[in-house]
């Protein structure tokens, strides 16, 4: 290469440097400067050069590069070259060799190259004439660096502060971003930079710029990365690195985003976890911040939200790398300060990068000169100091971090008790618990007056009825009342016609029995053949059914005194009693016994009783109290009302309402009757008639007893064939023939002795 060509060619490139520095594509790369500083450098130093020359933008420089390396290394041993580039004294030899080189080579281009500042005199010393490069150099980097990393610094203000905010609040806002938020340190820097630019409002390009910034906030990328999204709409590649910047803040915001869904659902389990191991926030915090600053090496984190902290940190962190470039050389291009730059730039908030970084700087530098290495040092300490400003900060701060997930937490098995709850207490609606054994509830089966009675499934899938009745617990008769009809269940319990009772609890105010389950109760029974015709059949093995209950309660000593049809409930087909409710033991040889209340069911309740209180309520002299005559006979007219029911369709009073049907049982006067037929013109046989009446006499003294019941001719049909009846009217007519004149004696033997003789015949 002649020294023309050459000082052309720096002249050109000179040019070419200046038009890249104004080039936006160029604007988050080093100055090209380098390229020409690079040419100086030793062969060792220039084969990392020549490295990073491989870029596309340096292909220009390799030229000049390539041309001197040939040169070079034509006339001189590498080593001479990065002696000089390196900053130290050239040694004589070394500045001979390269004075030769110049004085060979470069004499006459060297003093074309700037006649203004530099005057080389070819014939000068090697040292002046290094000394004269390096001014050279100096005076074109200063230059170039200074006006790139004004812009430089300029965008990263105005796209860091203006996009965020509108078009109005962004032109109020820009006259003060160099004062607001701007460390003291980085102060100086932004001042030189607004005193040496216009202000970006001013500056149509830059308003067009700030205005493009925020138009491009609305971009969504899909999945395109920004490279794909300027080529996919056809951008200018100018405005890669503005689009780049939204691109990665949305992702920083998305981040974040995602961090405080993290956060607060951490939050809420480690909340719900501190009821087992109560912690105090401020504990808990102190140890989360303990652990950021302990234990920063140990685990990546991540900050996710960062105020102005990191801002402040970054521009600190760019004025020292803007102090070391401009105190650098250029030559430096794979050094640990670009690195950093780089790094810093790429993400400015992850502090382990920052020292990652840090700690590579003595390792890279290594090779480095002494005043290189002190550059480095100090870089090093600006930036410990830049993160430990962070680091303050971020205490000061509210700060999110991604946590390593935590362990998941130690399953045990645990074997889940139920705890034993009172009946009263069951935990379910369905579920009923009695001495500890749960009954689930299938169907009510009936209601009582302070009772219900379900039809329950026990173990084994066993069938019950639960009745569950509420009473006053501080009512001693009625607690008395229910623990009597409890005795009596328990006495009666091995009775096929007394309905079984299998267990029981009594609490405050509750009563729960298990019984066998019926199927229907008599009352249900009646009503489901209400609108049928009569059948005697039918009404006598019901009779008998429920006279038997009766015979089985009065046997035991017991008078029941509230009989009604729905008190007998058919247990597979066997009519049983299921109710003592106001039932009192029966005081051996006591035909009546007194109750203190009065609870019955007025339709099938016996004259006496109601006379009695009739009687103690309008008599003047209450010595006797209000207490009900009550006994076995009692029992027998709810037998004979029953019956009467069941022929005649109601009970024997049922016709009167109310206070009427009282006054009506009450009255001698009232009679009942007995038609012979029913109102369905249905005969009704004498038999049964006579079985009504002997149960609804007035006196007590008068009424059939159970068994007289039992043994009645309705009860005990007989059936007489046509041979029987013609047997029997033969001896009639020879008794007759035998003894015309027959006294009433005669007549009662006659009828007896034929009774005994159809006994055999009875049903
Ligand atoms: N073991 C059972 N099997 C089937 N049904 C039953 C059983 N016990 C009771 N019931 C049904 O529940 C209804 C009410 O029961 P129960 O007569 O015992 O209640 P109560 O409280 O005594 O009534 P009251 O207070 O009016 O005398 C009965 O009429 C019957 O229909």
């Amino acid at each position: 290469m002649s020294t023309n060509s050459f000082h052309d060619y720096m002249d050109s490139k000179s040019k070419m440097n200046v038009r890249q520095l104004s080039d936006d594509e160029e604007f988050t790369t080093p100055p090209k400067l380098s390229n020409f500083g690079s040419a100086l450098l030793s062969h060792t130093e220039k084969t990392s050069v020549s490295q990073e020359l491989s870029n596309k933008n340096d292909k220009i420089a390799n030229p000049v590069f390539e041309e001197m390396n040939r040169s070079s290394s034509r006339s001189h041993p590498p080593s001479s070259m990065g002696n000089l580039t390196s900053g130290h004294t050239s040694t004589s030899s070394h500045s001979t060799l390269f004075g030769r080189y110049l004085k060979n080579n470069h004499q006459t281009s060297m003093t074309t190259m700037n006649t203004n500042d530099i005057e080389i005199n070819v014939g000068n010393s090697l040292d002046k004439s290094f000394e004269r490069i390096r001014s050279l150099r100096q005076n074109m980097k200063e230059d170039i660096t200074s006006k790139y990393t004004e812009r430089r610094s300029k965008r990263f203000l105005i796209s860091n502060r203006t996009t965020k905010l509108g078009p109005a609040k962004r032109a109020s806002t820009l006259t003060n971003i160099f004062d607001d938020d701007v460390p003291n340190s980085s102060n100086q820097l932004i001042t030189n930079l607004r005193d040496t630019t216009e202000s970006p409002l001013d500056d149509p390009s830059e308003f067009r710029e700030t205005k493009k910034n925020s138009d491009y906030e609305s971009i969504n990328f899909g999945d395109l990365n920004p490279i794909q999204y300027i080529k996919k709409h056809n951008l200018p590649t100018s405005d890669l690195p503005m689009i780049s910047q939204i691109y990665f803040d949305k992702q920083r915001e998305e981040n974040r985003q995602a961090a405080l869904r993290k956060h607060s659902s951490r939050e809420l389990l480690s909340k719900n976890r501190s009821s087992s191991t109560p912690l105090s926030k401020s504990n808990s915090l102190a140890n989360k911040d303990h652990s950021i600053t302990s234990n920063s090496n140990s685990q990546p984190r991540r900050k996710i939200s960062t105020g102005s902290s990191s801002s402040k940190s970054s521009i600190e962190i760019r004025k020292v790398l803007k102090e070391n470039i401009d105190s650098d050389n250029y030559s430096n291009l794979k050094s640990p300060i670009h690195k950093i730059y780089k790094e810093t730039s790429r993400n400015k908030d992850s502090d382990s990068e920052k020292r990652e970084v840090l700690r590579n700087i003595s390792i890279n530098t290594s090779h480095a000169d002494s005043g290189l290495q002190q550059d480095n040092k100090r870089l090093k300490r600006s930036l410990d100091d830049a993160i430990i400003h962070d680091n303050e900060n971020m205490k000061n701060q509210e700060v999110f971090y991604h946590r390593p997930a935590p362990k998941p937490p130690v399953t045990k098995k645990v074997e889940i008790v139920e705890p034993i709850k009172s009946a009263s207490l069951s935990n379910s609606r369905n579920i009923i618990t009695v001495n500890d054994s749960q009954y689930e509830k299938i169907e009510l089966l009936g209601r009582g007056g302070s009772s219900r009675v379900y039809k329950v499934k026990g173990a084994g899938n066993k069938v019950y009825a639960l009745k569950r009745v509420s009473f006053d617990a501080f009512d001693d008769s009625s607690v008395d009342g229910f623990k009597g009809e409890i005795e009596l269940l328990e006495k009666l319990k091995d009775q096929k016609r007394v309905i079984q009772l299998l267990d029981y609890e009594m609490g405050d105010g509750l009563l729960y029995l298990i019984m066998e389950c019926g199927d229907h109760d008599l009352s249900q029974i009646l009503n489901q053949r209400s609108n049928m015709s009569l059948d005697f059949n039918f009404v006598r093995f019901y009779a008998k059914e429920m006279v038997q209950c009766i015979k089985v309660v009065h046997d035991a000593g017991i008078v029941h005194s509230d009989l009604k049809p729905a008190n007998f409930v058919l247990v597979k087909g066997i009519l049983k009693i299921i109710d003592f409710g106001i039932a009192n033991a029966v005081p051996e040889h006591t035909v009546n016994i007194y109750r203190e209340t009065q609870i019955g069911t007025p339709n099938y309740m016996a004259p006496e009783a109601l006379v009695a209180m009739n009687y103690t309520q309008t008599n003047e002299n209450r010595q006797e109290g209000n207490k009900w005559k009550v006994g076995r006979p009692s029992d027998m007219w709810s037998c004979g009302c029953i019956v009467y029911q069941m022929i005649y369709g109601k009970p024997p009073y049922g016709s009167f309402q109310g206070q009427n049907r009282l006054l009506a049982i009450m009255n001698p006067d009232v009679k009942i009757p007995f038609p012979d037929h029913t109102s369905n013109n249905e005969r009704i046989p004498k038999s049964a008639i006579e079985l009504m009446k002997a149960c609804l006499y007035r006196n007590p003294d008068k009424r059939w007893t159970v068994d007289k019941v039992l043994s009645s001719t309705f009860l005990q049909p007989f059936m007489i064939s046509g041979s029987i009846m013609e047997d029997l009217i033969r001896n009639a007519v020879r008794y007759g023939s035998e003894k015309p004149q027959i006294s009433h004696d005669d007549l009662n033997d006659v009828v007896d002795t034929v009774l005994r003789k159809f006994a055999d015949y009875k049903i």
